[in-house]
């Protein structure tokens, strides 16, 4: 375990903007971290930089509690990139050796890990290397950011949205980057991404902010009120398609629930075979089936102003002969809905 965080809490202006009761990091993972504007998400980032302290809680690396003396040393382990992050105003080359000669590096080192990182987010030494910061697209730019933390080789590579401003091919030239950092040297990375297709397909965790608190799935089927008491503990949400979705449980002040796409199945039909227990049977079309990196397939369902993501076996997807543009129904019990 790379980090633990236990009763985190950080306020701005006596507002609290992050209340995180526990929270692990594993070593040399990919962790996608999303969550809505304004959840929490570069706040904690920066918290796990050590570039701002909590306010309450504490937090363990490596397995020593956090201290303000051990800051100095641990901020050389840990990197962050932003998603508009400026260049030094110098060539490419001394953009990305800055970090190595801050850390005085001898020259063969050095010359050597800036070109491996240029390599790396697809920017050849000879072409590159000598260009001026100003000689850059944003999206090359942003890569020149990257190749600066990556030549670092860093034990954490935090990043905040960083395809968010850059084009397709620049997209995945820096994801393609993060996942070697990953496997050549372990470095555990943790990126804000509203990239559903590259959380399903390269994170191997996601986690999810709701509030400045951690939710209990994914970025998936967030469900917003308002919501109806039609019975005791049984709350009902009506889509502008005139279907109803029920759940259960006692309602929070986000009045918002998230269902699990494990808890969510498919049927070709209308006919329920759970056993004639209560389940919602919402009727929509599926957009998209992704494989996951778990092996298993999720199917995205839109329905009424809703998408539902379902987590489904891919055996069990042949023997439905389930395709894009086909309609389903996704049926799921009012209690696998969990408030957040
Ligand atoms: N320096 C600050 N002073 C006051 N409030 C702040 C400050 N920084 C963040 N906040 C507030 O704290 C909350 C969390 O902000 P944060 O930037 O962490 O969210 P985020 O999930 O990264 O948002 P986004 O997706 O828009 O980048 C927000 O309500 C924000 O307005």
């Amino acid at each position: 375990m790379l980090y633990r965080l236990t009763g985190i809490k950080r306020y701005y202006n006596e507002r609290c903007a992050l209340s995180i009761d526990h929270l692990v990091i594993e070593e040399g993972k990919i962790y996608g971290l999303v969550g809505p504007n304004g959840s929490g998400k570069t706040t904690l980032l920066r918290i796990l930089a050590f570039l701002d302290e909590p306010d309450a809680g504490n937090i363990y690396y490596n397995g020593s509690l956090v201290s303000p003396q051990l800051v100095p040393s641990l901020r050389r382990e840990v990197t962050m990139l932003l998603q508009n992050t400026r260049l030094l105003t110098r060539r490419v080359k001394d953009n990305v050796a800055f970090g190595l000669k801050m850390r005085h590096m001898d020259l063969n080192t050095i010359k050597h890990r800036v070109k491996e990182a240029l390599e790396m987010v697809g920017l050849p030494v000879k072409d590159f290397a000598n260009r001026q910061w100003y000689e850059l697209s944003g999206g090359e730019a942003q890569r020149v950011a990257l190749a600066a933390r990556l030549a670092l080789r860093p034990k954490v590579l935090l990043l905040d949205e960083p395809t968010a401003n850059v084009d397709t091919v620049s997209e995945t030239l820096i994801n393609e980057a993060v996942v070697r950092a990953k496997e050549e040297w372990k470095t555990t990375i943790i990126m804000v991404s509203h990239d559903l297709l590259w959380l399903y397909n390269s994170a191997d965790e996601t986690i999810s902010l709701w509030g400045g608190r951690v939710a209990s799935h994914g970025p998936e089927n967030v469900i917003l009120g308002p919501w109806e008491k039609v019975g005791d503990g049984l709350y009902c949400k009506k889509l502008k398609d005139g279907q109803k979705i029920y759940v259960s449980g006692i309602p929070s002040s986000s009045n918002a629930v998230t269902v699990s796409p494990g808890d969510i199945s498919l049927l070709s039909n209308a006919i329920n075979d759970d056993g004639g227990s209560a389940c919602n049977l919402l009727r929509g079309l599926v957009t998209q089936m992704v494989y996951s990196n778990d092996g298993l397939l999720r199917v995205s369902i839109a329905l009424g102003e809703l998408n539902l993501v379902s987590l489904v076996d891919k055996d069990y997807i042949k023997s439905l002969d389930i395709y894009p543009g086909m309609e389903v129904y996704a049926s799921f019990k009012p209690s696998a809905a969990q408030w957040l």
